[in-house]
């Protein structure tokens, strides 16, 4: 089991503009166009089926960059060759994700189906990041902003996408019903989700610490 320390506390106030350029760094060594395999856009209210595009009218697009601002990172890799992947490596060396492994969202591959579909659905949080890679399929991850709005996030194959521990988030199939996802974690994972209102959870106030200011530096909050 690994320490506490090492896995809530990912992204320390005092480490935000290091880990940017870090960051930066892997994105540079990623593939070029990462749009077309990740987008993200604020969605409608209706209460339509989940698997649906859900955009507003007109469509309101995020830019990738504006999910930096939530703590969501993001790559475009080639899942063709993910066994040996250099960029992958490079990824994992940097942000020590040692585990791996598979998991496959489909009524005939998934045990449970239903029940998972509907639990993965059920806003919620994790201790920990939740690091998926899109290796075949593809699949929404709607995250909470900062004013509490959904942003749906589209991740088909070859996208990666980290969201950070503390996030309100959910994942649902899209029409295609079929996603194949890269599971990784630092150390033993840990999956258990914490539905909201989960607002009390250490991991949550330190995102809310780290992320929730919309990048105001914690200096200008204090001097108001
Ligand atoms: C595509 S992986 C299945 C979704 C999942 O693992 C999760 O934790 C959603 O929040
Ligand atoms: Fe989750
Ligand atoms: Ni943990």
């Amino acid at each position: 089991m690994k320490s506490r320390s090492a896995c809530c506390l990912p992204w320390p106030q005092s480490s935000r503009g290091k880990f940017s350029s870090e960051v930066l760094e892997m994105a540079v060594a990623g593939m070029d166009g990462k749009e077309e395999v990740i987008q993200a856009w604020y969605m409608d209210d209706s209460a339509e089926d989940q698997r649906l595009l859900h955009h507003r009218e007109p469509k309101e697009f995020v830019a990738l960059e504006k999910l930096d601002e939530l703590g969501v990172l993001s790559w475009r890799l080639d899942a063709d060759k993910y066994e040996t992947d250099e960029d992958l490596k490079k990824i994992r060396k940097a942000r020590g994700y040692s585990y791996v492994d598979f998991c496959e969202v489909s009524r005939e591959t998934l045990p449970n189906y239903d029940e998972k579909i509907k639990n993965f659905f059920e806003e919620h949080l994790h201790t920990d990041e939740e690091i998926r890679y899109c290796v075949a399929g593809s699949g929404y991850f709607d995250v909470r902003d900062h004013d509490d709005k959904w942003i749906r996030i589209a991740v088909k194959k070859g996208g990666m996408i980290v969201l950070p521990a503390g996030i309100y988030h959910r994942f649902t199939l899209d029409t295609n019903n079929y996603i194949k996802a890269m599971r990784l974690f630092v150390g033993d994972p840990v999956w258990t989700p914490f539905n909201r209102p989960h607002d009390e959870l250490p991991a949550r106030k330190e995102y809310i610490e780290t992320f929730g200011n919309k990048g105001i530096p914690e200096q200008a909050i204090e001097a108001r």
